[in-house]
């Protein structure tokens, strides 16, 4: 006999990862990669505790299900998270070809308690996104630099590459 379990109980749990986690000197964030085949794959937020500003939940969640399955392509699962994804983690999910996401809480409710996914969600959406983070493209005058096409001009006539 199988037992289904359905989306609530998956979200329940990325929620009880997250309480946990945080009497585990983690943020208090959880998720899990379930794949379409039912494997899960649990991830909590690590940022303070490894040092590491990218170990939010669904990265660590997408790493261990990438790792555990010897894959970079996640095409059929689905993440889901205590809180909403922030473009980090969206990105992260887009680029893991995650099928669908699902989350508890909001962006606002993490801004409630310090967390700055609001903020960098108007990094995207704004006009004066230069106070919160100055990108700019930079042509290269040196003649002798490469030139910066050279790194996809080698990549595009690399019969062995791995596409992605
Ligand atoms: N969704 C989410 N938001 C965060 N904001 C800071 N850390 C996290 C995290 O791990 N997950």
């Amino acid at each position: 006999m199988s037992i289904t379990v359905t989306a609530e109980q998956f979200l329940a749990r990325s929620i009880r990862l997250a309480t946990a986690n945080v009497l585990n000197s983690g943020g208090p964030f959880g998720a899990m990669i379930v794949t379409a085949d039912g494997k899960t794959f649990d991830g909590v937020n690590r940022v303070t505790a490894d040092n590491d500003p990218t170990a939010h939940a669904e990265v660590t969640a997408i790493r261990t299900a990438c790792r555990e399955l010897g894959t970079f392509d996640l095409s059929g699962s689905v993440l889901y998270t205590s809180c909403e994804p922030c473009p980090m983690c969206l990105a992260s999910a887009l680029w893991a070809r995650v099928d669908r996401v699902v989350f508890a809480a909001g962006r606002h409710d993490a801004a409630a308690v310090g967390f700055d996914d609001a903020v960098f969600y108007e990094f995207f959406e704004n006009q004066d996104r230069d106070a919160l983070l100055p990108v700019s493209q930079l042509v290269l005058e040196d003649p002798s630099a490469p030139a910066p096409l050279e790194p996809f001009t080698t990549w595009n006539t690399l019969e062995s590459r791995i596409d992605y």
